[in-house]
Protein backbone atom coordinates (compact mmCIF):
# COMPACT_ATOMS: atom_id res chain seq x y z
CA UNK A 1 0.00 0.00 0.00
CA UNK A 2 2.89 2.39 0.97
CA UNK A 3 4.26 1.81 -2.98
CA UNK A 4 0.90 2.38 -4.40
CA UNK A 5 0.72 5.59 -2.61
CA UNK A 6 4.55 6.62 -3.35
CA UNK A 7 3.34 6.13 -6.85
CA UNK A 8 0.16 8.07 -7.07
CA UNK A 9 2.85 11.34 -5.26
CA UNK A 10 5.53 10.64 -8.11
CA UNK A 11 3.00 11.13 -10.78
CA UNK A 12 1.27 14.11 -9.46
CA UNK A 13 4.66 15.66 -9.48
CA UNK A 14 5.59 14.18 -12.89
CA UNK A 15 2.29 15.93 -13.83
CA UNK A 16 3.28 19.16 -12.53
CA UNK A 17 6.97 18.90 -14.02
CA UNK A 18 5.31 18.14 -17.57
CA UNK A 19 3.37 21.45 -17.97
CA UNK A 20 7.24 22.99 -17.61
CA UNK A 21 8.44 20.83 -20.29
CA UNK A 22 5.68 21.80 -22.76
CA UNK A 23 6.74 23.72 -26.29
CA UNK A 24 10.90 22.75 -25.85
CA UNK A 25 12.45 24.23 -28.47
CA UNK A 26 14.21 22.15 -31.32
CA UNK A 27 16.99 23.42 -32.83
CA UNK A 28 17.08 23.67 -36.80
CA UNK A 29 19.44 24.22 -39.32
CA UNK A 30 17.84 26.70 -40.62
CA UNK A 31 17.07 30.59 -39.14
CA UNK A 32 13.86 30.82 -40.92
CA UNK A 33 12.01 27.94 -38.99
CA UNK A 34 11.02 27.72 -35.43
CA UNK A 35 9.84 24.52 -33.99
CA UNK A 36 9.05 23.01 -30.83
CA UNK A 37 7.23 20.09 -29.49
CA UNK A 38 4.48 19.43 -27.70
CA UNK A 39 3.52 16.40 -25.04
CA UNK A 40 0.33 15.17 -25.74
CA UNK A 41 -2.27 12.72 -23.79
CA UNK A 42 -2.32 9.93 -25.82
CA UNK A 43 -6.34 9.55 -25.63
CA UNK A 44 -8.33 6.81 -24.25
CA UNK A 45 -6.39 4.18 -22.80
CA UNK A 46 -7.33 0.26 -22.12
CA UNK A 47 -5.07 -0.87 -18.95
CA UNK A 48 -5.48 -5.17 -19.10
CA UNK A 49 -3.68 -6.00 -15.44
CA UNK A 50 -2.69 -9.47 -13.58
CA UNK A 51 -3.69 -10.93 -10.21
CA UNK A 52 -0.16 -11.11 -7.99
CA UNK A 53 0.03 -7.02 -6.32
CA UNK A 54 -3.32 -6.38 -8.06
CA UNK A 55 -3.67 -2.57 -6.73
CA UNK A 56 0.25 -1.85 -7.57
CA UNK A 57 0.76 -3.34 -11.18
CA UNK A 58 -3.12 -1.08 -11.85
CA UNK A 59 -1.30 2.07 -10.24
CA UNK A 60 1.94 1.56 -12.22
CA UNK A 61 -0.56 2.46 -14.96
CA UNK A 62 -3.93 4.65 -13.84
CA UNK A 63 -0.99 6.87 -12.11
CA UNK A 64 0.95 8.17 -15.16
CA UNK A 65 -1.91 7.75 -17.40
CA UNK A 66 -4.13 10.02 -15.23
CA UNK A 67 -0.84 12.28 -15.12
CA UNK A 68 -0.79 12.23 -18.98
CA UNK A 69 -3.86 13.22 -19.15
CA UNK A 70 -5.42 10.37 -20.94
CA UNK A 71 -8.76 8.91 -19.65
CA UNK A 72 -8.35 5.49 -18.74
CA UNK A 73 -10.40 1.75 -18.73
CA UNK A 74 -8.79 -0.21 -16.60
CA UNK A 75 -9.62 -4.24 -16.40
CA UNK A 76 -8.36 -5.83 -13.38
CA UNK A 77 -7.94 -9.37 -13.45
CA UNK A 78 -10.72 -11.60 -12.20
CA UNK A 79 -9.44 -13.32 -9.63
CA UNK A 80 -8.36 -10.09 -7.44
CA UNK A 81 -10.70 -7.02 -8.79
CA UNK A 82 -11.44 -5.88 -5.11
CA UNK A 83 -8.79 -3.47 -4.46
CA UNK A 84 -9.07 -1.52 -7.98
CA UNK A 85 -12.94 -1.36 -7.32
CA UNK A 86 -11.58 0.41 -4.09
CA UNK A 87 -9.32 2.47 -5.58
CA UNK A 88 -12.57 3.43 -7.73
CA UNK A 89 -14.17 4.18 -4.65
CA UNK A 90 -11.22 6.42 -3.48
CA UNK A 91 -11.49 8.76 -6.50
CA UNK A 92 -15.20 9.21 -6.30
CA UNK A 93 -14.64 10.29 -3.11
CA UNK A 94 -11.93 12.61 -3.79
CA UNK A 95 -14.01 13.90 -6.57
CA UNK A 96 -12.53 12.52 -9.93
CA UNK A 97 -14.66 13.59 -12.52
CA UNK A 98 -16.56 11.06 -13.85
CA UNK A 99 -15.70 9.19 -16.98
CA UNK A 100 -11.77 9.57 -16.21
CA UNK A 101 -11.13 6.61 -14.43
CA UNK A 102 -13.53 3.51 -15.56
CA UNK A 103 -13.65 0.23 -14.01
CA UNK A 104 -14.63 -2.80 -15.57
CA UNK A 105 -13.93 -6.19 -14.24
CA UNK A 106 -14.90 -9.46 -15.52
CA UNK A 107 -13.03 -12.48 -17.68
CA UNK A 108 -10.33 -11.70 -20.07
CA UNK A 109 -11.69 -13.11 -23.72
CA UNK A 110 -15.19 -11.19 -22.26
CA UNK A 111 -13.88 -7.58 -20.39
CA UNK A 112 -10.29 -7.52 -21.56
CA UNK A 113 -10.83 -8.74 -25.65
CA UNK A 114 -12.75 -5.58 -26.98
CA UNK A 115 -10.23 -3.12 -25.19
CA UNK A 116 -7.47 -4.58 -27.25
CA UNK A 117 -9.55 -4.17 -30.67
CA UNK A 118 -12.13 -1.30 -29.90
CA UNK A 119 -11.30 1.47 -32.21
CA UNK A 120 -11.65 3.93 -30.05
CA UNK A 121 -9.46 3.04 -26.92
CA UNK A 122 -5.92 4.66 -28.21
CA UNK A 123 -3.50 2.33 -26.41
CA UNK A 124 -3.53 -0.65 -24.70
CA UNK A 125 -1.39 -1.41 -21.52
CA UNK A 126 -0.97 -5.07 -20.55
CA UNK A 127 1.13 -6.87 -17.46
CA UNK A 128 0.33 -10.44 -17.41
CA UNK A 129 1.52 -14.01 -19.66
CA UNK A 130 3.37 -13.79 -22.57
CA UNK A 131 0.53 -15.63 -24.20
CA UNK A 132 -2.05 -13.68 -23.33
CA UNK A 133 0.15 -10.29 -24.64
CA UNK A 134 0.51 -12.21 -27.40
CA UNK A 135 -3.26 -12.33 -28.13
CA UNK A 136 -3.36 -8.69 -27.17
CA UNK A 137 -0.58 -7.38 -29.56
CA UNK A 138 -2.44 -9.39 -32.90
CA UNK A 139 -5.74 -7.79 -32.18
CA UNK A 140 -4.58 -4.39 -31.70
CA UNK A 141 -2.42 -4.64 -34.78
CA UNK A 142 -5.70 -4.59 -36.85
CA UNK A 143 -6.32 -1.26 -35.72
CA UNK A 144 -2.25 -0.50 -35.35
CA UNK A 145 -2.51 0.64 -32.07
CA UNK A 146 0.32 0.56 -29.92
CA UNK A 147 0.63 -1.46 -27.31
CA UNK A 148 2.99 -1.71 -24.11
CA UNK A 149 3.89 -5.38 -23.00
CA UNK A 150 5.21 -6.53 -19.25
CA UNK A 151 5.01 -9.77 -19.61
CA UNK A 152 6.55 -12.72 -17.07
CA UNK A 153 10.48 -13.57 -16.76
CA UNK A 154 12.76 -16.58 -15.77
CA UNK A 155 15.41 -14.23 -14.03
CA UNK A 156 18.84 -15.57 -13.51
CA UNK A 157 20.47 -14.72 -10.15
CA UNK A 158 24.48 -15.16 -10.48
CA UNK A 159 26.20 -16.11 -7.48
CA UNK A 160 30.34 -16.08 -7.27
CA UNK A 161 32.60 -17.29 -5.22
CA UNK A 162 33.95 -14.06 -3.26
CA UNK A 163 30.70 -13.41 -1.72
CA UNK A 164 29.22 -13.52 1.76
CA UNK A 165 27.44 -16.92 1.93
CA UNK A 166 24.68 -16.11 4.62
CA UNK A 167 23.97 -12.20 2.82
CA UNK A 168 23.70 -13.65 -0.78
CA UNK A 169 21.12 -16.66 0.42
CA UNK A 170 19.16 -14.50 2.08
CA UNK A 171 19.10 -12.45 -1.12
CA UNK A 172 18.45 -15.79 -3.09
CA UNK A 173 15.50 -16.35 -0.78
CA UNK A 174 13.83 -12.81 -1.32
CA UNK A 175 14.46 -13.24 -4.97
CA UNK A 176 11.89 -16.17 -5.19
CA UNK A 177 9.79 -16.98 -1.65
CA UNK A 178 8.74 -13.43 -1.59
CA UNK A 179 5.11 -13.12 -2.27
CA UNK A 180 5.34 -16.94 -2.86
CA UNK A 181 7.59 -16.42 -6.41
CA UNK A 182 4.30 -15.00 -7.70
CA UNK A 183 6.57 -11.76 -9.19
CA UNK A 184 7.35 -11.15 -12.47
CA UNK A 185 10.79 -10.37 -11.78
CA UNK A 186 11.40 -13.74 -9.25
CA UNK A 187 15.06 -14.96 -10.09
CA UNK A 188 13.48 -18.08 -10.20
CA UNK A 189 17.07 -19.95 -11.98
CA UNK A 190 20.36 -19.82 -9.56
CA UNK A 191 23.43 -19.68 -10.67
CA UNK A 192 26.57 -20.94 -8.51
CA UNK A 193 30.16 -21.21 -8.75
CA UNK A 194 31.41 -24.60 -8.36
CA UNK A 195 33.67 -23.61 -5.36
CA UNK A 196 31.02 -22.43 -3.20
CA UNK A 197 28.10 -24.79 -4.61
CA UNK A 198 27.86 -27.04 -1.73
CA UNK A 199 28.19 -24.19 0.55
CA UNK A 200 25.54 -22.03 -0.45
CA UNK A 201 23.27 -25.20 -0.99
CA UNK A 202 23.15 -26.63 2.46
CA UNK A 203 22.57 -22.91 3.97
CA UNK A 204 20.11 -22.33 1.43
CA UNK A 205 18.04 -24.84 2.47
CA UNK A 206 18.34 -24.55 6.41
CA UNK A 207 17.17 -20.82 5.88
CA UNK A 208 14.73 -22.17 3.57
CA UNK A 209 13.27 -24.69 6.18
CA UNK A 210 13.33 -21.45 8.83
CA UNK A 211 10.97 -19.58 6.59
CA UNK A 212 7.56 -18.98 8.58
CA UNK A 213 4.75 -20.18 6.21
CA UNK A 214 1.06 -19.45 7.65
CA UNK A 215 -1.59 -17.62 7.12
CA UNK A 216 -0.33 -13.92 6.12
CA UNK A 217 -2.69 -12.20 8.76
CA UNK A 218 -0.11 -14.04 11.54
CA UNK A 219 2.72 -12.34 12.87
CA UNK A 220 6.16 -13.36 11.81
CA UNK A 221 4.81 -15.03 8.24
CA UNK A 222 6.96 -15.25 5.39
CA UNK A 223 5.19 -16.95 2.70
CA UNK A 224 1.14 -17.80 2.47
CA UNK A 225 -0.25 -19.70 0.03
CA UNK A 226 -0.72 -19.31 -3.79
CA UNK A 227 -3.18 -17.29 -5.46
CA UNK A 228 -5.72 -20.39 -6.37
CA UNK A 229 -6.17 -24.06 -6.86
CA UNK A 230 -5.16 -23.47 -10.60
CA UNK A 231 -2.35 -21.68 -9.75
CA UNK A 232 -1.42 -24.62 -7.28
CA UNK A 233 -2.20 -27.46 -9.15
CA UNK A 234 -0.19 -25.65 -11.90
CA UNK A 235 3.26 -25.62 -9.43
CA UNK A 236 2.62 -29.26 -8.04
CA UNK A 237 2.81 -30.20 -11.52
CA UNK A 238 5.90 -28.07 -12.45
CA UNK A 239 7.54 -30.22 -8.88
CA UNK A 240 6.32 -33.33 -10.80
CA UNK A 241 7.60 -32.67 -14.05
CA UNK A 242 11.27 -31.94 -12.62
CA UNK A 243 11.19 -34.80 -11.05
CA UNK A 244 10.35 -37.05 -14.00
CA UNK A 245 12.69 -35.15 -16.21
CA UNK A 246 15.74 -36.33 -13.82
CA UNK A 247 15.86 -33.16 -11.65
CA UNK A 248 16.39 -33.62 -7.40
CA UNK A 249 14.09 -31.75 -5.50
CA UNK A 250 16.81 -31.05 -2.62
CA UNK A 251 13.91 -29.44 -0.34
CA UNK A 252 10.35 -28.69 -0.21
CA UNK A 253 8.34 -29.79 -3.37
CA UNK A 254 4.85 -30.30 -1.29
CA UNK A 255 2.62 -29.09 0.85
CA UNK A 256 3.75 -28.13 4.77
CA UNK A 257 2.38 -30.68 6.78
CA UNK A 258 1.19 -28.13 9.46
CA UNK A 259 -1.21 -27.08 7.00
CA UNK A 260 -3.50 -29.13 5.73
CA UNK A 261 -5.68 -26.18 4.26
CA UNK A 262 -4.93 -23.83 1.92
CA UNK A 263 -3.52 -23.60 -1.32
CA UNK A 264 0.27 -23.89 0.68
CA UNK A 265 3.59 -24.99 -0.92
CA UNK A 266 6.94 -25.43 0.43
CA UNK A 267 9.61 -23.16 -0.38
CA UNK A 268 11.54 -25.49 -2.88
CA UNK A 269 14.72 -26.29 -4.01
CA UNK A 270 15.80 -28.24 -7.13
CA UNK A 271 19.18 -29.47 -8.61
CA UNK A 272 20.55 -31.99 -10.69
CA UNK A 273 18.98 -29.06 -13.55
CA UNK A 274 19.82 -29.53 -17.28
CA UNK A 275 18.89 -26.41 -19.77
CA UNK A 276 16.52 -28.76 -21.73
CA UNK A 277 14.18 -29.43 -18.76
CA UNK A 278 10.60 -27.56 -18.12
CA UNK A 279 12.15 -26.26 -14.92
CA UNK A 280 14.87 -24.19 -16.28
CA UNK A 281 12.82 -22.70 -19.61
CA UNK A 282 9.27 -21.95 -17.67
CA UNK A 283 8.26 -19.53 -15.43
CA UNK A 284 6.58 -20.98 -12.49
CA UNK A 285 5.09 -18.24 -10.68
CA UNK A 286 5.54 -20.14 -7.33
CA UNK A 287 8.19 -21.08 -4.48
CA UNK A 288 10.23 -22.79 -7.16
CA UNK A 289 13.84 -21.96 -7.11
CA UNK A 290 16.40 -23.98 -9.81
CA UNK A 291 19.84 -24.39 -9.62
CA UNK A 292 22.91 -24.98 -11.82
CA UNK A 293 26.55 -24.62 -11.52
CA UNK A 294 29.49 -22.80 -13.34
CA UNK A 295 33.07 -22.56 -13.67
CA UNK A 296 33.65 -19.51 -15.59
CA UNK A 297 32.29 -15.68 -15.72
CA UNK A 298 31.34 -16.48 -19.29
CA UNK A 299 29.77 -19.59 -18.55
CA UNK A 300 27.81 -17.88 -15.87
CA UNK A 301 26.96 -15.24 -18.93
CA UNK A 302 25.58 -17.65 -21.26
CA UNK A 303 23.02 -19.72 -18.70
CA UNK A 304 21.96 -16.48 -18.09
CA UNK A 305 21.07 -15.60 -20.93
CA UNK A 306 19.89 -18.73 -21.82
CA UNK A 307 15.73 -18.35 -21.78
CA UNK A 308 13.08 -16.53 -24.09
CA UNK A 309 12.41 -14.10 -21.94
CA UNK A 310 14.03 -10.91 -20.40
CA UNK A 311 13.08 -8.93 -17.63
CA UNK A 312 15.52 -9.34 -14.97
CA UNK A 313 18.54 -10.28 -13.75
CA UNK A 314 20.51 -10.12 -10.47
CA UNK A 315 24.81 -10.86 -9.64
CA UNK A 316 26.31 -10.84 -6.51
CA UNK A 317 29.99 -10.72 -6.03
CA UNK A 318 32.33 -8.47 -4.37
CA UNK A 319 34.20 -7.42 -7.89
CA UNK A 320 32.99 -4.03 -8.78
CA UNK A 321 33.94 -4.53 -12.32
CA UNK A 322 32.81 -7.76 -12.46
CA UNK A 323 29.36 -6.71 -11.66
CA UNK A 324 29.87 -4.00 -14.32
CA UNK A 325 30.45 -6.67 -17.35
CA UNK A 326 27.90 -8.88 -16.36
CA UNK A 327 25.04 -5.83 -16.17
CA UNK A 328 25.89 -5.32 -20.02
CA UNK A 329 26.05 -8.86 -20.61
CA UNK A 330 22.79 -9.65 -19.29
CA UNK A 331 19.79 -9.46 -21.70
CA UNK A 332 17.30 -8.15 -19.34
CA UNK A 333 15.49 -4.86 -18.74
CA UNK A 334 16.31 -4.67 -15.12
CA UNK A 335 19.40 -5.76 -13.34
CA UNK A 336 19.93 -5.71 -9.47
CA UNK A 337 23.41 -5.90 -8.14
CA UNK A 338 24.30 -7.47 -4.45
CA UNK A 339 20.45 -8.03 -4.74
CA UNK A 340 17.39 -9.13 -6.21
CA UNK A 341 13.91 -7.38 -6.26
CA UNK A 342 13.72 -4.08 -4.99
CA UNK A 343 11.78 -1.74 -6.89
CA UNK A 344 11.74 1.88 -7.47
CA UNK A 345 9.22 4.41 -8.62
CA UNK A 346 11.76 6.59 -10.06
CA UNK A 347 13.75 3.79 -12.06
CA UNK A 348 12.39 1.98 -15.31
CA UNK A 349 10.67 -1.70 -15.24
CA UNK A 350 10.23 -3.73 -18.03
CA UNK A 351 11.57 -6.68 -20.43
CA UNK A 352 13.45 -7.49 -23.49
CA UNK A 353 12.55 -10.73 -25.56
CA UNK A 354 9.45 -12.33 -24.37
CA UNK A 355 9.57 -9.99 -21.30
CA UNK A 356 7.31 -8.13 -23.73
CA UNK A 357 8.44 -4.28 -24.17
CA UNK A 358 8.27 -0.50 -23.05
CA UNK A 359 9.37 0.63 -19.88
CA UNK A 360 6.67 1.70 -16.50
CA UNK A 361 7.67 3.60 -13.97
CA UNK A 362 9.60 6.84 -13.30
CA UNK A 363 9.94 9.23 -16.43
CA UNK A 364 9.43 6.83 -18.98
CA UNK A 365 6.07 5.19 -17.35
CA UNK A 366 4.79 9.28 -18.10
CA UNK A 367 5.58 8.57 -22.23
CA UNK A 368 4.15 5.33 -22.17
CA UNK A 369 0.78 7.56 -22.45
CA UNK A 370 2.01 10.77 -23.87
CA UNK A 371 2.29 10.85 -27.80
CA UNK A 372 4.59 13.85 -29.22
CA UNK A 373 3.70 16.51 -31.79
CA UNK A 374 6.06 18.41 -33.71
CA UNK A 375 4.75 22.34 -34.34
CA UNK A 376 6.68 23.81 -36.91
CA UNK A 377 6.75 27.38 -38.10
CA UNK A 378 7.89 29.71 -41.14
CA UNK A 379 8.70 32.83 -39.52
CA UNK A 380 10.67 34.64 -42.30
CA UNK A 381 8.48 37.74 -44.54
CA UNK A 382 10.24 36.31 -47.42
CA UNK A 383 7.61 34.42 -49.85
CA UNK A 384 9.48 30.47 -50.28
CA UNK A 385 10.11 31.34 -53.61
CA UNK A 386 10.45 27.74 -54.88
CA UNK A 387 7.78 28.45 -57.39
CA UNK A 388 7.89 31.26 -60.22
CA UNK A 389 5.48 33.50 -59.68
CA UNK A 390 2.69 33.54 -62.68
CA UNK A 391 4.40 36.88 -63.98
CA UNK A 392 1.64 40.29 -63.78
CA UNK A 393 1.35 41.19 -67.30
N1 LIG B 1 6.40 -7.89 -16.28
C1 LIG B 1 5.67 -7.49 -15.28
O1 LIG B 1 5.80 -6.38 -14.83
C2 LIG B 1 4.66 -8.43 -14.66
C3 LIG B 1 4.06 -8.06 -13.47
C4 LIG B 1 3.12 -8.92 -12.91
C5 LIG B 1 2.80 -10.12 -13.56
N2 LIG B 1 3.40 -10.45 -14.72
C6 LIG B 1 3.06 -11.70 -15.40
O2 LIG B 1 1.68 -11.98 -15.30
C7 LIG B 1 1.43 -13.37 -15.32
C8 LIG B 1 0.45 -13.79 -14.24
O3 LIG B 1 -0.70 -13.03 -14.30
P1 LIG B 1 -2.08 -13.58 -14.87
O4 LIG B 1 -2.18 -15.05 -14.66
O5 LIG B 1 -3.10 -12.70 -14.30
O6 LIG B 1 -1.88 -13.34 -16.43
P2 LIG B 1 -2.98 -13.49 -17.58
O7 LIG B 1 -2.26 -13.18 -18.85
O8 LIG B 1 -3.72 -14.74 -17.48
O9 LIG B 1 -4.03 -12.34 -17.26
C9 LIG B 1 -3.68 -10.99 -17.17
C10 LIG B 1 -4.88 -10.11 -17.49
O10 LIG B 1 -5.24 -10.30 -18.86
C11 LIG B 1 -6.62 -10.56 -18.96
N3 LIG B 1 -6.85 -11.36 -20.19
C12 LIG B 1 -6.85 -12.71 -20.34
N4 LIG B 1 -7.09 -13.04 -21.62
C13 LIG B 1 -7.25 -11.88 -22.31
C14 LIG B 1 -7.49 -11.56 -23.67
N5 LIG B 1 -7.64 -12.51 -24.60
N6 LIG B 1 -7.56 -10.26 -24.02
C15 LIG B 1 -7.39 -9.29 -23.11
N7 LIG B 1 -7.17 -9.53 -21.80
C16 LIG B 1 -7.09 -10.81 -21.41
C17 LIG B 1 -6.95 -11.26 -17.67
O11 LIG B 1 -8.33 -11.22 -17.42
C18 LIG B 1 -6.13 -10.45 -16.68
O12 LIG B 1 -6.79 -9.25 -16.34
C19 LIG B 1 2.77 -14.01 -15.17
O13 LIG B 1 3.22 -14.56 -16.38
C20 LIG B 1 3.67 -12.86 -14.75
O14 LIG B 1 5.01 -13.02 -15.07
C21 LIG B 1 4.31 -9.60 -15.29
N1 LIG C 1 9.00 -5.27 -5.19
C1 LIG C 1 7.90 -5.09 -5.90
N2 LIG C 1 6.99 -4.26 -5.52
N3 LIG C 1 7.80 -5.77 -7.01
C2 LIG C 1 6.72 -5.68 -7.89
C3 LIG C 1 6.93 -6.71 -8.96
C4 LIG C 1 5.86 -6.67 -9.94
C5 LIG C 1 5.84 -7.86 -10.80
O1 LIG C 1 5.20 -8.86 -10.53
Amino acid sequence: MDDVAACFEYYADLAESLDEKQRSPISLPMENFKSHILKEPIGVVGLITPWNYPLLMATWKVAPSLAAGCTAVLKPSELASLTCLELGAICMEVALPPGVLNIITGLGPEAGAPLSSHPHVDKVAFTGSTETGKRIMTAAAQMVKPVSLELGGKSPLIVFDDVDIDKAVEWAMFGVFANAGQVCSATSRLLLHEKIAKQFLDRLVAWAKNIKVSDPLEEGCRLGSVVSEEQYEKIKKFISTARSEGATILCGGARPQHLRRGFFIEPTIITDVSTSMQIWREEVFGPVICVKEFRTESEAVELANDTHYGLAGAVISNDEERCQRISKALHSGIVWINCSQPTFVQAPWGGNKRSGFGRELGEWGLDNYLTIKQVTKYCSDEPWGWYQPPSKL
